[in-house]
């Protein structure tokens, strides 16, 4: 095992400078290559593997985001607890922000992503998502974003939008009136993925802006994000320090490690040797090759 924390950071998380014993590595995968190199290091003692999510020089837009490699890429690396990190608008008044969010619930408008490695495998995988974040890594970085000083919001409903063009302001209206709370580009298709590769995912939001529904607030933009962004990215990397202890104390009863268990529909004596093979990684404790 190389490292059992992954971080994938969003805009404005490009590096972890608190990482010590840093190694820059290249991966490949079945699934291209990751966002960019994944940098191991060690944060209090645990091994952990970051990635830029759109790449050290924001080049991947939401869309192109290369999320399954991504996530092989981690899993391949034994990582059992994956964190993401993204900028959010805020839905709701009581979001503000600067605020932080650590939701439970996720709603998919994307339309143009892969959203499983089985596709066209002649594999027929349905893990199920009614909890799409693991509870007890939204426990931990809870308390983590709490220990960071930060206003911490411990649920609330993401909405992922295709992007890149953020939304116009009937949309966001709509996004209200179903009771969502916060809007981004990329938790899709990680949470679908982070649960077929069995691990644990959860996401820390950072609320850049109010969209563009307030009628008092600047109406969001790349330059309203970023300078938001400027503010409370040193509070994140507090709050992923302050995770690691956090996690050493999760007792691992949540369901993320089992999660293909029952899900694997297709039958065993119809998979191939190759098939096998190519998804040992995921599938190899149990379809043995
Ligand atoms: C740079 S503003 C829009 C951009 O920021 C968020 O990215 P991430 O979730 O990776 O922090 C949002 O989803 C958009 O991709
Ligand atoms: N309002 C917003 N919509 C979509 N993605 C965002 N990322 C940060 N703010 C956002």
């Amino acid at each position: 095992m190389d490292a059992e924390l992954g971080v994938i950071g969003g805009s404005g998380l490009y590096r972890m400078p608190e990482l010590t014993d840093v190694e820059e590595i290249a991966i490949e995968t079945p699934f291209g290559r990751p966002s960019d190199t994944i940098t191991l290091g060690t944060l209090h003692g645990m091994r952990v593997a970051f990635i830029p999510r759109h790449g050290r020089a924001h080049q991947h837009s939401p869309s192109n985001v290369p999320a399954r490699a991504n996530f092989w890429a981690l899993k391949s690396l034994g990582v059992q607890w994956v964190v993401s990190v993204s900028a959010v608008g805020s839905l709701r008044e009581e979001i503000a922000p600067l605020d932080f969010v650590v939701p439970d619930q996720v709603v998919d408008r994307t339309v143009r992503r892969p959203r499983s490695f089985f596709d066209e495998s002649g594999l027929v995988v349905h893990v199920t998502l009614d909890e799409p974040f693991c509870p007890e890594l939204r426990w931990a970085l809870t308390q983590a974003a709490i220990a960071a000083g930060v206003r911490v919001h411990d649920r609330g409903t993401y909405i992922c939008i295709e992007g890149p063009q953020f939304s116009t302001r009937a949309e966001s209206n709509l996004y209200r009136s179903w009771g969502l709370d916060i809007i981004g580009m990329t938790a899709m298709p990680e949470v679908r993925l982070a649960r077929e590769a069995e691990l644990c995912f959860a996401l820390l939001a950072l609320v850049t802006d109010y969209d563009v529904w307030h009628a008092e607030e600047e109406p969001v933009s790349v330059s309203v994000v970023l300078e938001r962004l400027h503010q409370n990215v040193q509070a994140a990397q507090r709050a992923l320090s302050a995770l690691i202890e956090y996690l050493r104390a999760l007792p691992g009863r949540c369901g993320c490690r089992t999660a293909l268990q029952h899900a694997i529909v297709t039958d065993p004596a119809a998979i191939s040797p190759e098939i096998r093979q190519r998804f040992s990684l995921l599938l190899g404790k149990y379809l043995p090759g």
